[in-house]
């Protein structure tokens, strides 16, 4: 990895009359880095995100992608690097899949040769291809989305919700696309409610609240600053199940002691705290200050 930043973002505030979106959030991305940035409704993600496209301007500080301020009327060659999977995605229902392939390419200007190979990558069969889009289920149509995203192969790639209402299976295939970009080198921030899912995805998660970044490290850092307890899950030879939680920096010495002085036990798991546990953890510590 380069250490110069894709994404650079420094002392960003953005103001909607007397609600700020987005406040004083330093943000960096580096090439190749996969960041889930989560937070409640309102939170600010998407506010940001459209900081990071050019579609809005900050109140206060500056935002730079690719080296350049995106907004700028000179930047279309930035936005040209960019995808967006935007969190709902409206295509026209009768045009078909490869037809609106074909419009966003045009609106993207990057040659359309390259969408047969982007239905194959997002799994979307040769017959879907040629189905109008009004027939698609909702999977189908998020597949596209992510083909429309990926035009012209994208260095930093946005995605919004990207995973709302698909099954997991289709979740599944959908993470293993994003991880073969991320280790192609592009740049990906994910946002997401479902943050059970993004645990082993992500190398970095941004925790956002009422527009301010609140936390930001990978899942190992993020435990270390949280200090919340690993519960210690044993199942006995009669099948019950016992839990205890202790420090993670007294989880091995718990382990000892249980296993000279404790009962007798079939089977042992060490459960750290879920993203779900630390991300509440991060928002009552906020609403705490
Ligand atoms: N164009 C706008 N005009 C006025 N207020 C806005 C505008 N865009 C966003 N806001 C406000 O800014 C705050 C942050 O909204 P934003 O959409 O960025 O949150 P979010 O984290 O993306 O939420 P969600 O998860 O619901 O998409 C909210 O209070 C919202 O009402």
């Amino acid at each position: 990895m380069s250490d110069a930043p894709t994404i650079r973002v420094e002392g960003v505030s953005k103001r909607y009359g007397e609600t700020f979106a987005v406040r004083e959030v330093d943000l960096d991305l580096a090439p190749g880095e996969c960041v889930a940035m989560v937070g409640h409704n309102g939170a600010g993600k998407s506010s940001l995100i459209k900081l990071m496209l050019g579609l809005t301007t900050p109140t206060a500080g500056s935002v730079r992608v690719l080296g350049g301020d995106p907004a700028s009327a000179a930047a279309s060659h930035i936005r040209q690097q960019v995808g967006f999977l935007p969190e709902s995605v409206a295509f026209h229902p009768s045009m078909t899949g490869r037809e609106t392939l074909d419009f966003y390419a045009r609106l993207k200007r990057v040659p359309r040769d390259g969408n047969d190979a982007l239905f194959e990558r997002v799994g979307l069969e040769p017959a879907a291809v040629k189905r109008r889009v009004g027939t698609y289920s909702k999977g189908m149509r998020q597949r596209l989305a992510l083909a429309q995203a990926l035009l012209g192969g994208p260095k930093v790639l946005f995605l919004d919700e990207p995973t709302t209402g698909l099954d997991p299976a289709l979740r599944q295939s959908f993470y293993e696309i994003v991880r073969d970009l991320r280790d192609a080198g592009t740049t990906v921030l994910l946002c997401s409610h479902a943050l059970t899912e993004l645990e082993g995805q992500a190398d970095r998660v941004v925790v956002m609240n009422r527009g301010r970044k609140v936390a930001d490290g990978s899942l190992a850092t993020l435990r270390g600053l949280a200090q919340l307890p690993v519960r210690i899950r044993l199942t006995l030879p009669s099948g019950e199940v016992v839990e205890t939680a202790c420090a993670n920096d007294d989880k091995v010495a718990t382990l000892r002691q249980i296993a000279c002085e404790g009962p007798e036990i079939a089977d042992i798991e060490v459960v750290q705290p879920s993203l779900d546990e630390m991300y509440a953890h991060f928002l009552r510590r906020e609403a705490a200050e």
